[in-house]
């Protein structure tokens, strides 16, 4: 479980998050949408102790991040896929992770199978594609076998069997009981993927449902997004 509660962070005269509350229940994938600088990376970089709140808080299992024992064991996070060593290997890159979280190899070379990068584990990271880096990332996510997972545009740069792989993984991770909040700007790809959306703007919460609520009339995810935002959005063609 992800709780964030009244969370306000502000960087400067920017305010980021502004009074955002919401919970991320286990068992099903939660969608976390918004347009660019809605707010989002922000309250997954809070909940993940990597950024301080202003007021407010955030937490995973009822503790802040800080509080958590064998962090690697309770979240797994992918914010940014481009955060690699670039001299060094995909399965170096892990295996220093797992060492520093008292986790064996085995379980590495598990993971470079299981995210499909077994053939190339041994070159190095700096060379992969943001495709190939998303995939490590998420080997790296998912290393200790953590309850909950938080991705930041995991989809973004993979190739449509990779896209299909990551909504079957993280729907079969949700089922397996764990809690998985996903932040995407693909609206197809969310509605294919995602059981329950969280829907901020400028900071704010614009709605907390089940996918089928705003599906229901038969129109599209996306339809019922940019109504909803539409008074949300900071930067775009015509604004
Ligand atoms: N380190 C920072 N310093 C100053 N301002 C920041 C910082 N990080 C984020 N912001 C600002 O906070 C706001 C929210 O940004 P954030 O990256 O959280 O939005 P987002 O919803 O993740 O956007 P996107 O969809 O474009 O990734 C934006 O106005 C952004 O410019």
């Amino acid at each position: 479980m992800i709780e964030v509660r009244d969370l306000v962070k502000r960087y400067g005269s920017t305010v980021a998050v502004d009074g955002l509350s919401f919970q991320v229940r286990p068992g099903q994938v939660t969608g976390f949408l918004g347009p660019n600088g809605a707010g989002k990376s922000t309250t997954m970089r809070v909940v993940l102790g990597l950024d301080a709140p202003t007021s407010g808080e955030g937490l995973i299992g009822g503790r802040r991040y800080a509080a958590t024992r064998r962090p690697l064991h309770q979240v797994g996070a992918l914010l940014d896929a481009s955060a690699v060593h670039p001299g060094r290997s995909a399965y170096d890159h892990l295996l220093a992770l797992a060492r520093t979280n008292g986790i064996g190899p085995r379980r590495v070379a598990a993971l470079v199978e299981l995210v499909g990068l077994a053939g190339v584990a041994r070159k190095r990271a700096g060379t992969f594609s943001l495709g190939m880096k998303q995939r490590l990332g998420i080997a790296a996510a998912l290393l200790g076998d953590p309850a909950v997972l938080m991705l930041d545009e995991p989809v973004n740069g993979l190739d449509p069997e990779g896209v299909r792989w990551i909504r079957e993984l993280m729907r079969s991770l949700a089922a397996e009981g764990r809690t998985v909040l996903l932040s995407s700007h693909l609206m197809s790809e969310m509605a294919l993927t995602a059981d329950h959306l969280v829907i901020i703007g400028r900071g704010r919460l614009i709605a907390d449902c089940p996918l089928r609520d705003l599906v229901s009339d038969g129109g599209s995810l996306e339809d019922a997004y940019l109504r909803l935002t539409a008074g949300s959005v900071e930067h775009g063609a015509g604004r």
